[in-house]
């Protein structure tokens, strides 16, 4: 069930084919991100990789035209200078267009990568992947590397081609005074490179380690920002124990970084040294020589410039390369993500589905959230016939929305079969499956967004249509409320952001905060608005609302439910005696089932239930009597 499972660590990411398939998909993001901007910025790369060998040369030119005199078939020492001058500054102007078609490539590569990653995102079936801590990390690490390491992989690509062609200028130029010199600088590169690639592959293994903590520490932060969370968190006085703990997590990924750079500081000095002593014993060869007449001053600068150019540019192609592994590596997070299947299998031609016409079945439904988790429900067998309204019943934890998580096929069973109709619903389309079904969850979502889109949500057909979007809210008990709001329907429903301008100050001004039966009743009018659906699922509906609202909707629901199939959730057992039919679930397994009336008469444990609510209710009385006497 862990779909994101998998060590993603440098082994996996660092074959070839991964490579290559890694490096072929960032380069198709490029190309479709922006395909002028791509050319262009290939070409500047070019150019720019022989400016510098043209900068020797001429300055060799020029120096032996100064110290020998003009060859007659050469170019003047002034044409040399002014060529000196033109390379100079476009060796100064085409790195700012550079930067320009650079920075206008990685904008159009972060959104089309964000795009195609949220896509993908969105396009998941069921709930599993949101809970498989694996995958999460997975998904953060391939955000990131969505933003940067296409452009990453670009850069250090056509910074490659850039300086190989320096080098190889750089190398004409340099094996004329010296092959033997030239051999030993490009040597000298090697084990500087192999230790960059191994640190690079272990800088991408720490990534992945460091990640879970990483997102502990946004999820800290997240709490001592969040406004719901923060008036628990100064109540309790939790503020500095969230502070320690995320204090704590950041301690712990510094000190993994720490263990890197001091790595890396440990295994890049010995290469380094070695770079630098060839550079001298190279410096001391030609001075000798030169003084000894071998050589003039248009060799010994070229000698300079060459031996110092290549050295630069080796290292410059070094940390390209490296810098392009990195991005691979982590740009694999990506493809990877990408390449997921989807997380509940979907036929290829699906069973189409119409209303429902006869039954929703759960047939020996068996249920358990992990592999190797305890199980939810074992084997539940409940019919529900179209037109009847189910109530589910049982203690915390008894799995009674997990049963609902199933019918609308956001898990699926372990084993057994949920049929509509008697098709099982793994053999339909999960989109046309849900867009039979209205429902109000437990953990009912409070957007930050307007009234209207809040209840629209609900059915995006009807978002632009005030009158159907107003008659779920009237029938919610929310319209009253909403027209009070400063913007009525209009009015942004955050404290967080901030609203359109204001229409008299011309400023931006805070949206409205609701109440938590204010939000109940939105939630309440979104299911409305999905009011031609087949099954209405109604999880603890009337959650903090206030009675006389709880009793005023419990008639409105009794008559919008009236011929429509409903499964009602809730632990306020006077509100579903009136359903059709009370399914007691207890242990994952259904220990009661029937009528408010047979379920009393049956005294077991809904009759317990319901007498211990019951009693609160006397109780109270008697003692508001005694009290009055
Ligand atoms: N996403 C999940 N991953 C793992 N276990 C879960 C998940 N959701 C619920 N559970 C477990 O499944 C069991 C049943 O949960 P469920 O939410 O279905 O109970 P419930 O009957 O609706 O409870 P309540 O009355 O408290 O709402 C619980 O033990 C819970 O810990």
């Amino acid at each position: 069930m862990n779909a994101g499972r998998g060590e993603p660590g440098a082994h996996r990411l660092g074959g070839p084919r991964g490579f290559v398939a890694g490096a072929g998909a960032a380069l198709g993001l490029t190309w479709r991100a922006g395909p002028v901007a791509f050319v262009c910025h290939l070409l500047l790369t070019v150019v720019q990789g022989l400016l510098p060998p043209a900068l020797t040369l001429l300055t060799k030119w020029l120096f032996d035209a100064l110290q020998y005199g003009r060859d007659t078939s050469g170019p003047s020492p002034l044409a040399l200078a002014t060529g000196l001058g033109a390379v100079t500054a476009l060796m100064a102007l085409l790195p700012l267009a550079a930067d320009y078609t650079q920075a206008r490539l990685q904008r159009g590569i972060a959104h089309l990568a964000q795009q195609r990653l949220y896509g993908k995102v969105n396009r998941f079936i069921g709930l599993s992947r949101f809970e498989d801590p694996q995958f999460l990390d997975r998904l953060r690490l391939a955000q990131d590397s969505a933003i940067s390491a296409p452009a990453g992989i670009t850069t250090a690509m056509s910074g490659l081609v850039q300086q190989s062609i320096a080098v190889l200028g750089m190398v004409a130029v340099l094996s004329a005074i010296s092959p033997w010199l030239t051999v030993v600088t490009v040597a000298a590169a090697v084990p500087v490179l192999l230790v960059q690639i191994s640190l690079t592959r272990r800088q991408a293994a720490l990534l992945w380690r460091i990640s879970p903590r990483n997102r502990r520490q946004v999820f800290y932060q997240g709490l001592m920002l969040d406004v719901s969370a923060v008036k628990e968190v100064r109540l309790f006085g939790a503020g500095g124990f969230l502070l320690d703990r995320m204090d704590s997590e950041t301690r712990d990924i510094n000190a993994a970084e720490e263990r890197h750079e001091r790595r890396v500081l440990a295994s890049q000095s010995p290469p380094v040294v070695l770079s630098v002593l060839i550079a001298a014993g190279g410096l001391v060869w030609i001075v000798n020589g030169a003084l000894s007449g071998r050589f003039g001053v248009g060799d010994v600068s070229a000698f300079l410039t060459a031996s110092a150019g290549v050295q630069g540019a080796l290292s410059t192609m070094i940390a390209h390369i490296t810098g392009g592994y990195q991005s691979l590596l982590t740009f694999r997070h990506y493809v990877d993500v990408n390449r997921l299947p989807v997380d509940l299998p979907v036929p290829p031609d699906p069973v189409p589905l119409s209303p429902l016409a006869d039954r929703i079945e759960f047939d020996d439904v068996w249920f358990r959230y992990q592999d190797d988790g305890p199980w939810v429900l074992r084997g539940v067998s409940l019919t529900i016939t179209r037109g009847e309204s189910v109530a589910l019943v049982g203690l915390n934890g008894a799995g009674k929305s997990t049963l609902v998580k199933l019918v609308c096929r956001l898990y699926d069973p372990t084993r057994g079969t949920v049929r509509w109709d008697g098709t099982d619903i793994r053999e339909m389309d999960p989109a046309r499956l849900r867009d039979r079904i209205s429902a109000v969850f437990q953990d009912r979502v409070a957007y930050d967004l307007s009234a209207t889109d809040n209840i629209g949500i609900g059915d995006l057909r009807h978002l632009g249509d005030p009158g159907r979007i107003a008659d779920a809210a009237r029938r919610a008990d929310a319209h009253d409320f909403i027209g009070e709001l400063p913007r009525g329907y209009a009015t942004l429903l955050s404290r967080t952001f901030p609203e359109a301008d204001n229409e008299e100050t011309g400023e931006p001004s805070v949206g409205v905060a609701l109440s938590g039966g204010q939000w109940q009743r939105l939630a309440l009018a979104r299911a409305m608005l999905r009011d031609d659906r087949d099954l209405i699922i109604l999880d603890e509906p009337t959650a903090g609302l206030d009675a006389a609202a709880e009793h005023s909707l419990h008639e409105r629901m009794r008559a919008h439910r009236a011929g429509t199939t409903s499964l009602l959730i809730s632990h306020r057992l006077g509100t579903v005696r009136r359903a059709d039919r009370i399914v007691v679930l207890a242990g994952g397994r259904i220990s009661e089932c029937g009528s408010h009336g047979e379920l009393v008469a049956l005294r077991g444990e809904y009759a317990r239930l319901f007498a211990l609510q019951a009693s609160g209710y006397t109780d109270d009385a008697a003692e508001d009597e005694e009290v009055a006497v």
